[in-house]
């Protein structure tokens, strides 16, 4: 089964009003590869502007982070609950800026993918290790541990997207090369076949993120276990077309 080319634009805290808006007509007036699944990510403050502006159904909107309690007493933050009642379908889970700037604990991402899959939004949830990790050569681990955290709360993964994002390649420049993303991109998939069975593990989008930029997103796209990227800095760039067309 074919797995539909993903690609997500995470804008980070950049950007005011009127770049949101500039970064919409762009999109609008692109002409953007029907086959790929296109989801832009703006400032919380933002979505709503975004969302009106989107002329093209292909392209859907997303939080960068949800809590996962439905309402109450949490200064500064806004529920899956709230998405869903403001009709935002995706949502961002664990970025690594989350996890090491905000202390978010693995225990922390799977109870927001559990909340955000129980009000029937979509997940893009973020996984990936730090450069002290990899030089241990533990990445395939921290991986597995992540996700590992996830599938003891979620049984259903058709709406979860997996972004791999190792934290040394986010905003660096230094992207991972094809092979070293594919060798993690797989490990991935082995994991999904052996814990949620291969048809689960077929149909799941593993997309990779870090330095993604239109010069290397061709090499990236053609490996056999990447099905799309989450861009950072390249998304708030006109060049982010060109990565929703990498396979073009
Ligand atoms: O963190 C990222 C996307 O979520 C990647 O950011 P950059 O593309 O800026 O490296």
């Amino acid at each position: 089964m074919a797995r539909t080319f993903f690609v997500g634009g995470n804008w980070k805290m950049n950007g005011s009003i009127q770049t949101s808006k500039d970064l919409v007509a762009n999109l609008n007036k692109a002409q953007l590869d029907p086959n790929t699944e296109v989801v832009i990510a703006p400032p919380a403050l933002h979505l709503l502007l975004v969302k009106d502006l989107v002329e093209s159904s292909q392209v859907k909107i997303s939080a960068q982070n949800a809590y996962h309690k439905a309402s109450g007493a949490f200064t500064g933050e806004i529920s899956v609950s709230q998405l869903k009642d403001a009709q935002v379908p995706w949502v961002i889970i664990g970025h690594s800026e989350r996890r090491t700037l905000f202390g978010e604990a693995d225990s922390n991402v799977a109870e927001k993918t559990k909340a955000a899959l129980a009000e029937s939004l979509s997940v893009i949830l973020c996984v990936g290790e730090t450069l002290e990790e990899r030089e241990k050569n533990e990445t395939v681990s921290v991986v597995v541990r992540q996700l590992d955290a996830v599938a003891a709360e979620v049984n259903d993964w058709s709406k979860i997207v997996v972004a791999y994002e190792p934290v040394w390649a986010i905003g660096t420049g230094k992207v991972a090369t094809a092979e070293q993303a594919q060798e993690v991109h797989a490990a991935i998939r082995k994991w999904a076949t052996e814990k949620l069975g291969s048809q689960v593990a077929e149909a799941l989008r593993i997309i990779y993120g870090g330095s993604v930029a239109a010069k290397n997103c061709k090499e990236l796209a053609g490996q056999p276990d990447i099905d799309g990227f989450l861009v950072g800095g390249a998304s708030l760039k006109p060049e982010f077309v060109d990565i929703i067309n990498a396979r073009l």
